[in-house]
């Protein structure tokens, strides 16, 4: 039996960086994956979203300029990119296993399960380790009606060769935003089903409004407090049905109704070790009830955002965990975007939690117009800035192509609970679109 210190199964961000560290640090260490080395962010998720994003975001911006600067706008082609997108993703996982054996961490390629506390098998190996980690991510939901083989999900659309004439949406969650503001870019005609009142519920519901309307104005078509009951095939194409007996011709159908953990066939219960249809219950160290056991990421029952730099900080933390730091784990506040036309973030105190309470007050500050050339002309972009008691700033939302960049300055003021007279000792770039925010916020912030 090959004997390691640790052995994790999935190979996704939150376990990766965990194994280089500990194999650094000395350790003997064993990665099994299933499918594809680096996980669903880096081949199936954000990375080929991103890619196939950049010329959209590009030509969304450029329309700011449609008159005065800019009278005809480039166009994109869709198989060309896709062909740019296997060119710079599909060598990743290749090279990322590279990596691993270079380092001299043991990949095995088949399906993890706990077959002991202290064992896992793959394929006809049975490997032994002192610590076994557990990320093993998260899948695409499937709705349990007639025609559930007609359903596609993000995989597929981030591999489409060819944009359909016609796509239909089920859910208004990010998945579904994302995608169907490229579809609708590319001139398709789309259709969301969303069985809920309001779309992207974890997002400021003012923001998202201004966002709905927008693509409302392109030609999404929203169908809110709707379910799919049934999707039939008729020769090439589709008619999807819904509970108000909505008939929706289409070409291709996407079920983005959430993510699930996936924690079967792991041997989990054999172990001992408790799930939740969140995911895998762990303590305050992202211990399971089998205390050498972890899990981290997207597997993981928490309440915390399920993104990519939250399971590389689980992952970084669990390492340190194996090498001996006590300490419990401490999440600062996360962002979250939507990198929708315009992007939506968010992180810390929501406007909503902040209107509940006398223990915060909130100032929007209309950017786009106040900064109007120093953000390009884009005349909507809005933030929303929320601060306690004492004035520091704790939670912000932000409506804006720039939100990303934005809100990761934005991280540094309220972790680290900067007070005007902080940032005022430093000398930001200038011209910049960062600096005009800080000085309108600096004169918001607690002066200390
Ligand atoms: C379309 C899409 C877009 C996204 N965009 C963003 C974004 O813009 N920003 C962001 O921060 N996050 C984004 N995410 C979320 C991000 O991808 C995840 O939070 C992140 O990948 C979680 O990492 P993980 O390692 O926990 O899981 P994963 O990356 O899913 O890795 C888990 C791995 O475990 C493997 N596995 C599962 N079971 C077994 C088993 N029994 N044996 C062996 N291997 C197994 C799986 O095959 C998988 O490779 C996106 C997700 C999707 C789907
Ligand atoms: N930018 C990012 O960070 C990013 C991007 C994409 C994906 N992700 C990851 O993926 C997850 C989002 O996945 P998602 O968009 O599939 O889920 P989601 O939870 O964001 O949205 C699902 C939507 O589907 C609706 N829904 C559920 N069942 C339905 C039904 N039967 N009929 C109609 N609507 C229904 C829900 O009300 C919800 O609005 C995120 O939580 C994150 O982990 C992150």
């Amino acid at each position: 039996m090959q004997k390691y210190d640790v052995i994790f199964i999935g190979s996704g961000h939150a376990n990766w960086h965990a194994a280089v560290t500990l194999r650094q640090a000395g350790k003997t260490v064993a990665i099994i994956e299933k499918d594809k080395i680096a996980g669903t962010c880096t081949n199936y998720g954000c990375d080929p979203k991103i890619l196939l994003d950049g010329p959209f975001e590009l030509l969304d911006r450029l329309s700011a300029y449609q008159g005065i600067g800019i009278n005809e706008a480039p166009k994109v082609d869709w198989p060309a990119l896709m062909a740019y997108k296997h060119q710079a993703i599909d060598p990743l996982s290749i090279q990322m296993t590279a990596v691993f054996k270079q380092l001299g961490i043991d990949v095995f390629m088949g399906e993890g399960q706990l077959t002991g506390a202290h064992t896992v098998s793959v394929n006809d190996h049975t490997l032994e380790a002192q610590n076994i980690v557990i990320g093993t991510g998260q899948r695409a939901a499937k709705l349990n009606i007639p025609g559930q083989a007609y359903l596609r999900d993000n995989r597929d659309f981030l591999d489409l060769e060819q944009m359909p004439n016609h796509l239909t949406f089920i859910g208004a969650g990010v998945i579904s935003i994302e995608f169907a503001t490229m579809a609708s870019e590319l001139g398709a005609e789309v259709e969301i089903v969303e069985f809920t009142d309001h779309a992207l519920g974890a997002f400021d519901p003012n923001y998202v409004g201004k966002l709905v309307q927008k693509l409302e104005a392109k030609g999404i078509h929203f169908n809110f407090n709707e379910a799919v009951t049934e999707v039939q095939k008729d020769g090439d194409h589709y008619t999807v049905l819904t509970n108000t007996g909505r008939q929706i011709k289409t070409d291709y159908v996407i079920d983005a109704t959430g993510r699930i953990a996936n924690v079967e066939n792991l041997g989990l219960a054999k172990v001992g070790i408790q799930t939740t249809r969140g995911g895998i219950v762990v303590d305050d160290h992202l211990r399971t009830a089998v205390k050498h056991i972890y899990a981290s990421g997207d597997a993981v029952d928490k309440q915390i955002p399920r993104l990519t730099p939250t399971a590389t900080f689980e992952s970084n933390y669990i390492a340190l965990q194996i090498l001996g730091n006590p300490e419990p784990i401490k999440y600062p506040a996360v962002p979250s975007v939507v990198y929708s036309l315009p992007r939506i973030a968010q992180m810390g105190v929501t406007p909503a939690e902040a209107a509940k309470s006398e223990q915060y007050h909130v100032q929007s500050l209309p950017y786009g117009k106040q900064l109007l050339f120093q953000y390009k002309n884009e005349i909507d972009a809005d933030i929303t800035l929320i601060f306690d008691t004492d004035n520091y700033l704790v939670g912000t939302s932000i409506y804006g192509n720039d939100a990303p960049e934005l809100i990761n300055l934005m991280a540094f003021i309220i972790n680290e609970r900067l007070s005007a007279n902080q940032l005022n000792q430093q000398i930001f770039a200038f011209p910049s679109a960062s600096i005009g925010i800080i000085s309108l916020i600096s004169t918001m912030l607690n002066q200390g």
